[in-house]
C-alpha cells in the first residue's frame, strides 16, 4: 500500500512510475555504458578525493540497502575535480547486489552486469543548504559508482561484512565509526560520467554520475554475506532476503556519456 516500494513483483523498478511519474523521465538511472560510443572531453580533468578525514557515523538496514553514513558538517571529506564544478560532500554508500550467482550491478557496460554496485553519495553544500534541497537540484548530488566484480576476499571489504550480522533486520541501525572508503577504491581512477537519477524511489533527476570503469574484486562468500540481509523486521514472523535491490538501465533519451581523454 502508499509508496512502499521494492525490488519485487507487485511493487518493483516496473510499476515505481505509478508512484513516481519522473520513472519515466529522460534523464533516469541506470544505463547500459557503451564504452565506444563515450566521448572523451578534454576540459573533463581527474576525479580528485579528498577522504582523509573519513568520519563515518553508523551502519543501518534501510529495508532497500545497507548504508554507511558520514557526519556532513565536516567540509573535508569530499569528491571534485571530474565533470563538477565544486566540491561534493560525501553524506553515505550503499551497495546494490543480485541473488545467488546472478548479477546484480545497476549500471552495465556493453550489456554486461557485474555482481554489485557501490554507490557513494555527495552532496553540492556550496549551491545548496541540506542534502534534502540538494537531492532536487539538476546538479545536487554527485554519486561515485564502483563495480564489484567475483574473485579473491577483498580485505577491507570484511570490515563492512563482518558489521552486517548486526543490521540483519529492517531498521537495525549500529555504530559504525571511522571507516574510510579510501580502501574501497580500484587502482585507477578512469570514469564515465553522465547526468541522471537516483535509481530508488522518489527518483530525482538530480544526479551526476561518475561510474568508474575498473571493478574491485570481492570474494562469492562475502557477496554471500549482504543477501543474508533481510526486507523484514525483527519482530516479524516472515523472513525474507535482501536480494536483487538492482534498478535495469534505463533509455539514455540521447545523453551522451563523456569520459577522460587519454
Ligand atoms: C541518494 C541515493 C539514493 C539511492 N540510491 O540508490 C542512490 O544511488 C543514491
Ligand atoms: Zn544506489
Amino acid at each position: 500500500t502508499g509508496d512502499h516500494w521494492g525490488y519485487g513483483i507487485e511493487d518493483g523498478p516496473s510499476v515505481w512510475h505509478k508512484t513516481y511519474p519522473i520513472a519515466q523521465g529522460n534523464r533516469q538511472s541506470p544505463i547500459d555504458i557503451v564504452p565506444h560510443q563515450a566521448s572523451c572531453d578534454p576540459s573533463l580533468g581527474p576525479i580528485v578525493l579528498n577522504y582523509d578525514h573519513c568520519t563515518s557515523m553508523n551502519i543501518a538496514n534501510n529495508g532497500h540497502s545497507v548504508i554507511v553514513e558520514f557526519d556532513d558538517t565536516d567540509d573535508r571529506v569530499v569528491i571534485q575535480g571530474g565533470p563538477l564544478d565544486n566540491p561534493y560532500k560525501l553524506k553515505q554508500f550503499h551497495f546494490h547486489w543480485g541473488g545467488k550467482g546472478c548479477h546484480g550491478s545497476e549500471h552495465t557496460v556493453a550489456g554486461n552486469s557485474y555482481a554489485s554496485e557501490l554507490h557513494l553519495v555527495h552532496w553540492n553544500a556550496v549551491k545548496y543548504g541540506t542534502f534534502e534541497e540538494a537531492a532536487t537540484a539538476p546538479d545536487g548530488l554527485a554519486v561515485l559508482g564502483i563495480f564489484l566484480e567475483t574473485g579473491d576476499d577483498h580485505r577491507w571489504l570484511n570490515m563492512i561484512t563482518d558489521a552486517l550480522y548486526m543490521v540483519k533486520f529492517k531498521g537495525s541501525v549500529t555504530d559504525f565509526e571511522g571507516f574510510n572508503p579510501m580502501c574501497l577504491l580500484p587502482s585507477s581512477l578512469d570514469y564515465w560520467t553522465y547526468l541522471g537519477s537516483l535509481t530508488t524511489p522518489p527518483l530525482y533527476e538530480s544526479v551526476v554520475w561518475i561510474i568508474l570503469r575498473e571493478p574491485i574484486m570481492v570474494s562469492e562468500k562475502q557477496l554471500s554475506k549482504f543477501r543474508m540481509l533481510l526486507l523484514t523486521e525483527e519482530e516479524e514472523d516472515q523472513r525474507i532476503h535482501m536480494e536483487n535491490n538492482f534498478r535495469p538501465p534505463q533509455p539514455l533519451n540521447g545523453r551522451k556519456v563523456l569520459n577522460l581523454c587519454v
